[in-house]
């Protein structure tokens, strides 16, 4: 995969299940949902949402399916089974009564604890001092509600993923669960690994394809500069890219990643929030000499920085990149933005699938010749993610020319 907007063939997502029934007034916050989704809803609209994927072609394969066929691979089991219970609240004793309990699980159900969270009163043979000091509505697993948004947990560049680093507490054991899924599924074998769930924090909503051989990546409160720079690194030795542009955004949650701010809608345009488009800035990192065998140690030229448009037009080969704004006025900008207008998931050049509540946007969108396949998100939104977001792309077919 080598671009965001190439013909869309494969991707990856998760469908909503029993792990948003975990969310309370209490815990969403920590769980990095701004609400308390109505569930059934919000299962309908993304069934919606692989529909609107599979009427136009795209194979859509869901995570929690590939990881019940994998939790069958005893190593596969073991490694998810230890990141579940490496977790200091939990002390020895009940960390080896979560191990025994997970580990007598079919892998189906395996696979759903994973992902739904193993509750205080649900673990078989709960006991020791840890267990009976937690409280009735506590998790010896904690709940991954936010493994929806497959976006982040796992990335593509060119035929190699990368799996990815989470920086919050409430979903680091995502990657886990994905890295288990690219080693040991079937599907991937042979599939090269590019990144790991214990280097520097680095999640696939900063990543954006801006065109062949060129990246950018978001640092912010998600992605470290550390872990753009070892992925630069990486795709420069592996000759995935040739140049990286690393984009500074404010560590805020409305722009917790580069792409609440701004996706790819066609080879040369982006639909992007206009308060931050004059603004933005990017390094441009490309590789400073020779490319050794051992990635890690690459050296790294950086030079910068320059207004982010001027910057990606330059390392795209392009006189500009076309601009398509959020909103119209500040006021819908920042409304749509946090709605996740911005979020658009690219299913060729000028079509892509955007949240219906962002009218003004959407329609600006259509003035500008990309063809809105909308879908209603009023459950799903409530955890702060759009069509990009919630969508993991494993195939595209590379632009012509
Ligand atoms: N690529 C994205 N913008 N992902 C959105 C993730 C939303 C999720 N609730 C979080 O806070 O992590």
């Amino acid at each position: 995969m080598t671009s965001e907007v190439g013909r869309l063939r494969t991707v990856l997502l998760h469908r909503p299940g029993a792990e948003l029934r975990r969310l309370t007034p209490r815990n969403n916050d920590q769980l990095l949902f701004d609400g308390v989704p109505w569930v059934a809803r919000a299962q309908e609209e993304h069934d919606a949402f692989a529909a609107a994927l599979t009427d136009r072609g795209v194979e859509v394969l869901h995570l929690d399916r590939l990881l019940a066929e994998v939790m069958g691979v005893p190593t596969a089991r073991s490694e998810v089974i230890a990141a579940a219970v490496d977790d200091p609240r939990l002390g020895a004793t009940l960390r080896h009564a979560t191990t025994a309990h997970l580990s007598d699980l079919a892998p189906e159900d395996l696979a759903t604890a994973l992902i739904t969270g193993v509750a205080h009163d649900e673990l078989r043979g709960g006991r020791g001092l840890a267990y009976r000091l937690m409280g009735r509505g506590e998790f010896v697993v904690p709940p991954l509600p936010n493994l929806m948004f497959t976006r982040d947990s796992s990335v593509w560049v060119g035929s190699q993923v990368a799996v990815t680093s989470l920086a919050m507490p409430a979903r680091d054991r995502e990657s886990a669960l994905t890295a288990a899924l690219y080693a040991h599924h079937p599907r991937f074998a042979g599939v090269d690994q590019l990144y790991g769930p214990q280097l520097e924090h680095l999640e696939g909503g900063d990543v954006l394809l801006l065109s062949p051989g060129v990246l950018a990546v978001g640092v912010g409160e998600r992605t470290t500069a550390g872990g753009a720079e070892r992925l630069a690194r990486r795709v420069f030795a592996r000759g995935l890219a040739r140049t990286v542009l690393v984009v500074p955004i404010a560590q805020e949650r409305a722009t917790m990643h580069l792409d609440t701010i701004c996706t790819m809608v066609d080879v040369d345009a982006m639909v992007m929030y206009p308060a931050v488009a004059g603004s933005l800035q990017a390094w441009t990192v490309t590789a400073g000499g020779e490319l050794p065998d051992d990635a890690d140690t690459t050296e790294l030229s950086v030079e910068g920085p320059q207004p982010f448009l001027t910057a990606a037009a330059t390392a795209m080969g392009i006189d500009r990149l076309r601009v398509i704004d959020t909103g119209l006025d500040p006021v819908t900008a920042e409304r749509e933005q946090w709605d996740d207008g911005n979020n658009t998931l690219a299913l060729a050049p000028r079509l892509a699938v955007a949240y219906e509540r962002n009218t003004v946007t959407n329609a600006a969108l259509e003035a500008a010749g990309i063809e809105v396949v909308a879908i209603s998100g009023s459950e799903l939104g409530s955890g702060r993610g759009g069509p990009r977001c919630m969508s993991c792309p494993v195939l595209r077919e590379p632009l012509p020319g």
